[in-house]
Order: C-alpha cells, then structure tokens, then sequence
C-alpha cells in the first residue's frame, strides 16, 4: 500500500488527485497538507480518517510519496521538506525555479531519495516537448503559445518554460535568425527563455494548452496539444505515484518514467 500526503487537497488538481487516489486499490490516502484549510473533511471528499495538517513542522507520521499540488511561493519549501524526510516527491506544482530544481536534485542525490517533478502530466503535452526537441534540430526558429484558463495563477506555464528549454537544448542557436523587431507596445513580443519567444494566453472556457510554432525558408510547422479536462493529467500522476521509489533521485519530466 502507497501512504500518500497530499497537498493542495482543496484545489481544482488536489480535488482529481483525491478520486484518483481513493479510486486504486494500491494507494492509501493518510494525510493532508493545507495551510489555510480548517477542519472540513466532506466539503473536500475526505474520509474522516485523513489527518489535515496546517503546518510543516505538524507532519511527523510516516508517508510514502508527497503529491503536490499546490502554488509556486510553497512548492520549493514542499519539496525540499519531502526529500528531508524520506518521502518521494511527485511534483506537479509550476513554478519551481531552475536554482530550487539543481538544489533540490543534488539534495536527493545525498539523500538517495527518488522524486519527480512533471512540468505536465499529460500525455499530450510530454509528446509535444519530445516532438518540439526534434523539431528544432531542423527548425531553429521558433516561439512557444500557452494559452490556459484565467485562474492560473503563473505566468508563462512551466509546460511552456520546458518547452523552450528543450528548443534551446536541441537547436544550433547560432542558426537563430537575428529578430530586430521595434516593439511598440512592451511585450508584445512575450518574454525570452534560453533565447525563445514565449507568450502566455489567459482566457475563460480554456483549460491547459501550447502550440510551438517553427518557421523556416517557405514552410512552417505547428505542433499543438489541448487539455480539455484536468482528468488529462490523472494518467500521468498515477504512474508516477507507483513508480517514484523505483528512481533513487529527483528527475524533471514524465518521460523519464513512461
Ligand atoms: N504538472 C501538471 O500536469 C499540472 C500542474 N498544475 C499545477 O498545479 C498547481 C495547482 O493547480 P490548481 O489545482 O489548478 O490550483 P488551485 O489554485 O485550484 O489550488 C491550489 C491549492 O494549493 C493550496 N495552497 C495555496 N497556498 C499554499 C501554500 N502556501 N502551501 C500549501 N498549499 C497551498 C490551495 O489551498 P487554499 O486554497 O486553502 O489556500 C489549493 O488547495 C499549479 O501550480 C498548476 O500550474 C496544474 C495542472 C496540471
Ligand atoms: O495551471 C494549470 O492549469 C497547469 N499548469 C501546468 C503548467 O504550468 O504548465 C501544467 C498544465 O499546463 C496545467
């Protein structure tokens, strides 16, 4: 049985999380973490039995796997508190800096503590970044579009900062047409990543989505993936809760366990 904490309980992710958890035999919800919640285990789908905590230094009972979903300003201290303990890590908080991921990824070295921080957990999103790196190889120019619903709370998307992470790993950058491009109106080139263009949608009705655009001599290619429904995800997070003991450190990205 995988004792699970999860925490982000009360949110949109942590809520899926809970049918998910409770829906497989092999994981056993034990534990909540949710700083602002006070005690209210049915409004939240949660047995009696699940213990809430309201601060870190409160969590003292043994857990498997830490399921974080919850903002950006926690997800570092999370992690870091998980790897500390012996509890595995799974990751789907945005946000992380790249300074936090090297820190926390030499910590569960030392610690030999394997944990997963997944930018996305959707199939189709992990296809899109492994399709995007192949495509600059031969594409060099090109911009990332995330486009997500209004309540996110980052911007641009962590999906979308790996994207163009990867673009940049992929790429010959001296390829790179040179962009001398006037703007005049500040941003409308969106911002830069490792070099690329990276622009961020907020609109009511979406749910999660990217599109690359790569633009060469006469042709052009876009690739784009669409996350209506946040049981997308679900997949991903239930493969990763049963194979994160399997890893004997943090990696970054899905791929790694599929
Ligand atoms: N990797 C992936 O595939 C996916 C990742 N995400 C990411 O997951 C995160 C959560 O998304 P979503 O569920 O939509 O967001 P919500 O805003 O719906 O939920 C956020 C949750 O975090 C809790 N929370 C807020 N502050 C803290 C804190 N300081 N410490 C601990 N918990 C806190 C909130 O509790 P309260 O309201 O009580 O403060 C709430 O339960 C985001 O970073 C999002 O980008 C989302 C979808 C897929
Ligand atoms: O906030 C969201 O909704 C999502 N966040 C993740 C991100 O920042 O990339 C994953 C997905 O895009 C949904």
């Amino acid at each position: 049985m995988i004792k699970i904490l999860l925490a982000g309980f009360t949110g949109s992710m942590g809520q899926k999380a809970i049918n998910l958890i409770n829906n497989n035999d092999d994981m056993q919800l034990s534990g909540v973490y949710a700083p602002h919640c006070t005690e209210d285990h049915a409004k939240y789908n949660l047995s009696n039995e699940v213990n809430i905590y309201n601060s870190l230094n409160q969590i003292t009972d043994n857990f498997d796997v830490w399921v974080d979903f919850t903002q950006p300003d926690a997800v570092y201290e999370n992690t870091k508190f998980a790897i500390e303990h012996n509890i595995h890590p799974v990751i789907g908080t945005s946000g992380m800096s790249d300074e936090h991921q090297k820190e926390l990824i030499s910590l569960s070295k030392d610690k030999q503590v394997g944990g997963i921080i997944a930018p996305n957990f959707g199939l189709s999103a992990v296809l899109l970044m492994k399709f995007a790196g192949e495509a600059a190889k031969y594409f060099p120019d090109a911009e990332v579009i995330e486009m997500h619903h209004q309540d996110k709370k980052d911007a641009p998307s962590g999906t979308a900062l790996n994207t163009a992470k990867i673009i940049g790993q992929n790429r010959d950058n001296s390829a790179v047409s040179d962009d001398e491009t006037k703007d005049n109106l500040s941003g409308s080139r969106g911002g830069t990543y490792d070099g690329v263009h990276v622009h961020a949608v907020r609109l009511p009705g979406y749910v999660a989505h990217e599109q690359v655009l790569f633009g060469g001599a006469g042709e052009a290619l876009t690739l784009r993936q669409d996350s209506f429904d946040r049981g997308s995800f679900m997949k991903g997070v239930k493969v990763a809760i049963q194979k994160v003991s399997d890893l004997d450190h943090l990696v970054i990205g899905l791929e790694n366990i599929l």
